[in-house]
């Protein structure tokens, strides 16, 4: 059965390469998703994508991905700095992830500074640009590899 990877945007990553480039750069998400999906089938992996800037919508997906998802790899967005339903879905369906964050947000406002993901996660990427998504995706592969048969 081949590993799977869901990759989630948060809100607002809808207008990424169309507002703010220097802060998130000028590549749209659509292009982010089509290096994704091109990264997952060299590595032989199925990814699925959600962006939503509603935080129910994206609970709900991660209840959906228990049972078929193997790993995600999420940017939550402001969602980051706020939401204790985003943290309580994600330990609740018990599947490994990823926080990316295209910013440094150590670097930003004092508020971006705290996640409530980070200390569940298997591994925070930040600062990277868009190149955290293939780093993160990179992991996750590598991540599976070393559980390999283990489900
Ligand atoms: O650096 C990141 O990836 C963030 O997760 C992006 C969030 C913002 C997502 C909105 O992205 C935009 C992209 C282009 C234009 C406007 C917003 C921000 O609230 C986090 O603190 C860090």
């Amino acid at each position: 059965m081949p590993k799977s990877i869901l990759l989630i945007n948060g809100p607002n990553l809808n207008l990424l390469g169309t507002r703010e480039p220097s802060v998130y750069g000028s590549t749209t998400l659509p292009t982010v998703i089509q290096s994704a999906s091109t990264q997952c089938s060299r590595l032989s992996i199925s990814l699925a994508h959600i962006q939503s800037n509603h935080e129910g919508v994206l609970v709900d997906r991660i209840h959906e991905a228990r049972g078929n998802i193997d790993f995600i790899v999420i940017n939550p967005g402001a969602l980051t700095h706020t939401s204790v339903a985003l943290r309580d879905a994600l330990v609740g369906v018990e599947i490994p992830f990823v926080e990316v964050h295209i910013s440094n947000i150590h670097k930003r406002e004092a508020f971006r500074h705290t996640s409530y993901l980070s200390d569940k996660a298997e591994a925070v990427i930040c600062g990277l640009g868009v190149f955290g998504y293939e780093a993160g995706i990179e992991f996750a592969a590598r991540y599976l590899e070393g559980k390999k048969g283990e489900k």
